[in-house]
């Protein structure tokens, strides 16, 4: 009688090995024939295993379409084209007829055609890894597959039926025992299992995980793998009455001191069987079934990341994504000879899962492993070897310091000629005029930021140390941790080492703080060089005359590039609204530049009577429906103390389009207006009060400035002739009026009206 999944086969039960039950496929071969002696490749392929079930009776009633074919024994065909019976009509045989007729995919795989019981599946798969974990290497088998593929059935087994682990495990007591004669075993076990994200020991539900030890005998070994499996999650779902909710890992730790020559070879096996994915969408869960699916699919799809980074060959895998990939790390690409098992359903109700597990089988079979022997001298002991990685450790440390020390002295190679630089850039050939007293200063400055320099490069060499010291450490640590033994040497180094590391980080703050004061005093010291240098009569006079030079490298004051021409530009555009060329544009343009000389970029306008502010007209137009209709603005410079500039505007705002109505200010203590008050002589400004309800004159305008008017009364033929010139130059260069006025602009801004106009 078939009992339940959870009643693990023990060894009593072993002789009823004998119910044929499945179809297996073997993607790439096992290692047939390998001996106790055989050293392993130290490279090989993942070995991966397609096991096809027989169809269950849900799916033999629903008479389902069998999707999987094998070949022969190296061939497996997925979704294989069937043939067709024949449609007849009037005796004529009809072509395309059967219309719901799925087309086919037929992908081929390679593959073993017999049916295969899970003690023949064992032999072809796992066996020989019981002769690698002899050798020292570390070894794992898992299966993976949809959701009710047969995976448990695999790993576990029934009781008529047991499963690959119990068979590697009988398999390794036989191995034990036969050893045991020039060989001492230790044997540690853990059973996790991985369930919505969280590490659940199966052995010791509820306190936090620890290593089991001491499994001494195989009853032992697997009265505890029937003891985790009781404890695994499992729920009843429609594809499985008993679908395993969780990722179960079994793993088993040996340690094997060779009576004769003592050396010790350490070994890990790990058997795992992965919860089985499902599509959300088909099987309509909720709750705490839908939040498992979620979790066991998340998982599976880091799994897959995984496989496929490792089988493109990419340096980065990305075993940090789950819980899963990260106990899985050792099995997939490190150090291990890996088996998998790839369990699918032949039937067409599982289409989409069977072809994504053959798909990954595929992807899975180029992973390559890189395995090393695990071998330790016994003659040494855990605190010798522990010296020993020590030693080698402090080798490398200082192989890198001398490495680190060439590069610090290329450092200070660099910073040396750069302040070498920097003096004679400072003193350069007018030392002479330098005096001693100041040059020994420089000297003496120089001399300590070189010697704050140095000592920034000592610390950051010794942080450097310190960090590599402490990251070797922490990885002796993990080492130590893979004995299986707990002694209390063991003990007694894992205490030792965290001394360590505890001082290594402290070790590690106090200079990271000593390299931020270091920096703050050379930053001192250069702020120093620097009142130096402005201070120093000779050098500030030639500081002065090097930065008026055009090619000075120094700092140099920003200068706005119209900022030198505004008389300039103002004259002219004065002028050329004296001859009414001024046109809408080039008024705003000129508006535009001068706001821009003057600074004021940060214009506000305020309700004069209310003090409301909005900050600009655009604004006032489009989102504040209200404020439109206000009357009377001003608009004032924020920055008029800072800038000598005021500049005050009164507007009227008509819904459509904003209206200047006037404005005056004052720029640097002169005061302009606009529009420009009637000609008459005299410097005295008028009141703003007086022009409040002026409209803006689009007619010729004077020049804004008192002085400027002045000059106009007393020559007024004086700007027809400068224009005259221009209109002359414009008329024989055939220019449009535009080009003109762009043409003062663009001569303006490069000093050639200054010329002209002077
Ligand atoms: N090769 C096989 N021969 C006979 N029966 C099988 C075989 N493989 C699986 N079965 C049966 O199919 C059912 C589902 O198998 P199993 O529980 O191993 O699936 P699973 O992949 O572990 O599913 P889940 O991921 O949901 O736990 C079980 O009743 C099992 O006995």
């Amino acid at each position: 009688m078939v009992k339940s999944k959870r009643d693990i086969i023990t060894p009593r039960r072993r002789g009823s090995l004998t119910k044929k039950s499945t179809i297996v496929k073997v993607l790439s071969r096992p290692n047939s024939g390998v001996q106790a002696t055989l050293i392993q490749p130290a490279n090989a392929n993942i070995r991966v295993v397609v096991r096809v079930r027989p169809a269950n009776s849900r799916e033999q009633d629903a008479d389902c379409r069998n999707v999987v074919k094998v070949i022969d024994d190296q061939m497996l065909v997925f979704d294989p084209k069937e043939d067709a019976q024949a449609f007849f009509f009037h005796g004529v045989q009809q072509r395309g007829r059967d219309l719901l007729k799925k087309s086919h995919k037929h992908l081929q795989f390679m593959c073993s055609p017999n049916d295969k019981t899970n003690e023949e599946i064992f032999k072809e798969s796992t066996y020989s890894l019981i002769t690698s974990l002899m050798d020292g290497y570390n070894c794992s088998v898992f299966a993976y597959g949809a959701t009710g593929a047969g995976k448990t059935y695999t790993m576990t087994g029934t009781p008529d039926t047991p499963g690959i682990t119990f068979l590697t495990m009988t398999e390794l007591f036989n191995k034990h025992q036969e050893l045991s004669v020039e060989r001492d075993f230790e044997l540690g076990i853990t059973y996790l299992e991985v369930y919505n994200e969280l590490v659940k020991d199966l052995l010791n539900p509820g306190p936090p995980l620890q290593l089991r030890e001491d499994g001494n005998t195989p009853d032992e070994l697997f009265s505890l793998l029937e003891e985790g499996n009781k404890n695994r999650t499992q729920h009843p779902t429609d594809a499985n009455a008993e679908s395993s909710r969780s990722h179960a890992v079994f793993q088993v730790y040996i340690q094997m001191t060779f009576k004769g020559t003592g050396e010790v070879r350490t070994a890990k096996l790990s058997m795992i069987d992965l919860a089985g994915s499902e599509r959300g969408s088909a099987t309509g869960y909720v709750g705490a079934r839908f939040t498992e699916g979620a979790n066991i699919n998340k998982s599976l799809l880091a799994l897959g990341n995984c496989i496929n980074s490792l089988a493109d060959g990419q340096r980065h895998v990305p075993y940090r994504d789950s819980k899963l990939t990260r106990l899985l790390k050792d099995s997939l690409g490190g150090n291990c000879q890996t088996v998998m098992i790839a369990n699918v359903s032949p039937s067409s109700m599982s289409y989409e899962d069977t072809y994504n597990t053959l798909k990954y089988a595929t992807r899975a079979k180029k992973i390559k492993s890189n395995m090393k022997r695990n071998v330790v001298n016994v003659e040494l002991h855990v605190s010798n070897y522990i010296k020993m990685v020590e030693e080698l450790q402090k080798e490398n440390i200082s192989l890198k310091q001398q490495l680190a020390e060439k590069g610090c002295v290329a450092d200070m190679q660099k910073a040396y000629d750069e302040l070498k630089e920097q003096f004679d850039r400072i003193c350069g050939s007018g030392s002479a005029n330098v005096g001693d007293e100041l040059l020994e200063k420089m000297n003496d400055l120089i001399q300590e930021k070189m010697e704050m320099m140095k000592r920034q490069f000592q610390l950051q060499k010794t942080e450097m140390q310190t960090n590599m010291r402490r990251k070797l450490k922490e990885e002796t640590d993990a080492r130590l941790s893979d004995f299986c033994v707990n002694t209390p040497e063991k003990r007694e180094a894992h205490r030792k080492i965290g001394n360590v590391l505890d001082r290594c980080k402290k070790q590690e703050n106090a200079i990271k703080g000593d390299i931020v004061r270091v920096e703050g005093l050379k930053e001192d010291i250069d702020e120093k060089l620097e009142d130096l240098v402005k201070e120093y009569p000779q050098l500030k006079t030639r500081n002065q005359r090097e930065a008026r030079r055009p090619d000075h490298p120094g700092p140099r004051r920003q200068v706005h590039p119209h900022g030198q021409n505004r008389a300039l530009l103002k004259s002219c555009y004065v002028q050329l609204q004296g001859h009414g060329f001024v046109t809408a544009s080039l008024r705003k343009h000129y508006q535009e530049i001068l706001h821009e000389c003057q600074g004021c970029k940060n214009v506000k306008w305020s309700e004069s009577d209310s003090g409301v502010e909005a900050t600009s007209t655009a604004a006032l137009a489009k989102d504040d429906e209200p404020k439109r209709n206000l009357q009377k603005r001003k608009m004032e410079e924020p920055t008029a103390d800072t800038m000598d500039t005021t500049f005050t505007m009164s507007v009227n705002l008509t819904p459509s389009k904003p209206k200047v109505k006037m404005c005056w200010g004052t720029t640097h203590g002169e005061r302009w207006d606009w529009p420009p008050p009637p000609k008459r002589l005299g410097l005295s400004p008028r009141s703003p009060r007086n022009k409040g309800e002026q409209e803006p004159s689009e007619g010729p305008s004077e020049p804004s400035t008192a002085l400027g008017r002045l000059r106009q009364e007393k020559n007024p033929f004086s700007n027809f002739v400068k224009h005259g010139f221009l209109a002359f130059y414009v008329f024989i260069m055939g220019l449009p009026l535009k080009k003109y006025c762009d043409l003062c602009h663009g001569f303006a801004s490069r000093h050639a009206w200054q010329r002209w106009f002077a």
